[in-house]
């Protein structure tokens, strides 16, 4: 199949690049930036190379170079962001630091109208920027094709290198054209045909589970949530389901009634072992005391593996894969994305924990949706045949409650974040806004405020509410929450929970703030 190769140097946002090419039809395969393009790389089927953003800066030392062959080869090559400056750097031209950077959204303006990646699309749309160094002097051989409105390099060319460059990031959602544009060089300047789809993806991935686990045994962790059942039901689709254990592990910050609604949902899964487990009890020990995010998260994770350990140990004798419902995210966020060079934000409990990784050495993790994104995961869970409710809950991150009430986790915290987050979501059904919102949640603050009730003095802990909208939890708005509503939930939730004496909502956007709180 014909594809476009993108070498990763670790950006953020670089796996979205494969994201829009893949929407556009035509297949991307990902590899680290500094891949030695060998000829079993560069097979006939490449019809296009693009170069990856990234955290590092092309004069710091040790910054990654993409293998010199990139700029002499006879296919197309875009660079985007760092992609851009590095060939900038290597090929006689200069780059330096801006005094301001530039983030977020910006008009490009053309200063020539013929570049082909700019096909069917109009001056000035706005673009999204992410760089805090700029070109300060073109390579020779590439002519200027567009300008930021700070007057910026924002688009360059050389044609007869068959070299196109952007200095702005197209793969993000916020960027106008910016899937046109990535498809303007996958297809018309590659001439890469469209062979890509979410039905090859099932083929694809029911075959590289048999050739990998082939008769072994697979335990898959399961949530509940959106991405472990579709690895479930991707895994019983493709593997014998007598092989195919699912366990779902009470963490005891799990949701009001999740593990009673959970199970139902997982015996229509159709799994022949499905394994429900009540460790309530083993979490909360070790958190207690700890206030550090990360610290927190470690915690919980190591928790995981353990439990999973023991109680596997009574079901299945030997060696067996472990699965998990990881996606890409997860992994770019906790600095194991493809390229290895992305910063870390947050550790993802089923990230990194050490016994994860040890299986992971041993070649014994079963990630089967790790190249997708949450709106991909969700068309393969229709296609599967999975229940809409449960393909568009919103997402429940793995720790649970555990960091969402920030500060040292406690079972009396628990128990009144429970009560509060149920009546919000509860109250968003009721009102028609879930499926308008991508994500919800309550978050239990640390801080008490002074109220007052019945004439008398109160002295509750503050509850925040966070709502948002966003395609795939990279980036995400502030939910724009009808008033009346808010103030209605604000006072359900302070009159029904006594410890809670106030409720604030949260208006940061990712980025500059996470998702979660921690
Ligand atoms: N309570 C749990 N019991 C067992 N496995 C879990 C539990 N929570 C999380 N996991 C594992 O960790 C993975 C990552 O969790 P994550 O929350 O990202 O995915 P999810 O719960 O499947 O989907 P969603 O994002 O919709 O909540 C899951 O896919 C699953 O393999
Ligand atoms: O399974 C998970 N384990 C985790 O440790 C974790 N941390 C965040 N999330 C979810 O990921 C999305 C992006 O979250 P952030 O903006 O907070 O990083 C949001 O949807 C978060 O709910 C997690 N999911
Ligand atoms: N997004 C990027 O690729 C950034 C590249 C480089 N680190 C800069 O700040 O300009
Ligand atoms: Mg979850």
């Amino acid at each position: 199949m014909d594809k476009i190769l993108i070498l990763d140097f670790g950006g953020q946002t670089s796996q979205l690049i494969g994201r829009r090419i893949r929407d556009a039809g035509v297949y991307a395969e990902i590899i680290h930036g500094d891949t030695e393009l060998t000829d079993q790389i560069l097979t006939s089927d490449v019809k296009g190379l693009i170069l990856s953003g990234s955290p590092y800066s092309v004069y710091e030392e040790g910054s990654p170079r993409p293998d010199k062959k990139v700029y002499s080869l006879d296919i197309p090559v875009l660079g985007i962001c760092y992609g851009l400056q590095v060939t900038t750097w290597e090929n006689g031209g200069k780059v330096a630091p801006l005094h301001t950077k530039e983030y977020g959204r910006s008009a490009i303006r053309y200063r020539k109208t013929d570049c082909p990646l700019l096909k069917d699309i109009p001056d000035n749309f706005v673009s999204w920027m992410s760089h805090g160094d700029s070109l300060d002097e073109l390579a020779p051989g590439f002519d200027l094709v567009a300008e930021s409105e700070h007057d910026l390099p924002a688009i360059v060319e050389n044609r007869e290198k068959g070299f196109w460059g952007l200095q702005f990031h197209p793969e993000v959602t916020h960027c106008e054209y910016g899937s046109r544009i990535l498809e303007n060089f996958a297809v018309h300047i590659c001439g890469a045909s469209k062979g890509w789809s979410m039905d090859k993806y099932v083929e694809d991935a029911a075959e590289r589970l048999k050739k990998q686990v082939g008769n072994e045994k697979v335990l898959l962790l399961i949530s509940g949530g959106v991405d472990s059942t579709v690895a479930g039901g991707l895994l019983l689709k493709s593997l014998d389901p007598k092989n195919i254990y699912l366990m779902y592990i009470d963490t005891g910050m799990m949701r009001k009634n999740e593990t009673e609604k959970v199970s139902e949902n997982l015996k229509k899964l159709g799994a022949e072992n499905l394994l429900i487990i009540d460790a309530r009890d083993r979490f909360l020990g070790p958190l207690e005391g700890i206030s550090d995010p990360e610290t927190k998260r470690k915690s919980i994770g190591d928790t995981f593996i353990r439990v999973q350990e023991e109680e596997i140990a009574k079901h299945i004798s030997g060696d067996y894969f472990l699965a998990q419902g990881t996606l890409y995210t997860d992994l770019i966020e906790s600095g194991k994305g493809v390229g290895n060079k992305a910063g870390v934000i947050k550790s993802h409990h089923n990230v990194g924990t050490p016994l994860v990784e040890g299986k992971r050495k041993e070649g014994k993790i079963v990630e089967p949706l790790d190249m997708l994104y949450k709106d991909e995961v969700r068309r393969l869970g229709l296609l599967l045949g999975i229940e809409e409710k449960i393909v568009y809950r919103h997402p429940f991150p793995g720790p649970g409650l555990g960091i969402r009430i920030i500060g040292d986790v406690t079972e009396e915290k628990c128990d009144i974040l429970r009560e509060a987050d149920s009546i919000y979501i509860e109250e968003l059904h009721k009102r028609g806004l879930y499926s308008r919102i991508w994500q919800a949640f309550a978050v239990l603050l640390p801080v008490r405020s002074v109220g007052v009730t019945g004439d008398a003095r109160e002295y509750g802990y503050v509850l925040a509410l966070r709502a948002v909208v966003s395609h795939d939890g990279m980036t995400a708005d502030v939910f724009d929450f009808p008033t009346k509503d808010l103030l209605e939930i604000s006072s359900l939730i302070t009159n029904k929970v006594k410890e809670i004496g106030r409720v604030v909502y949260d208006i940061s956007s990712k980025p500059p703030s996470t998702i979660e709180w921690e």
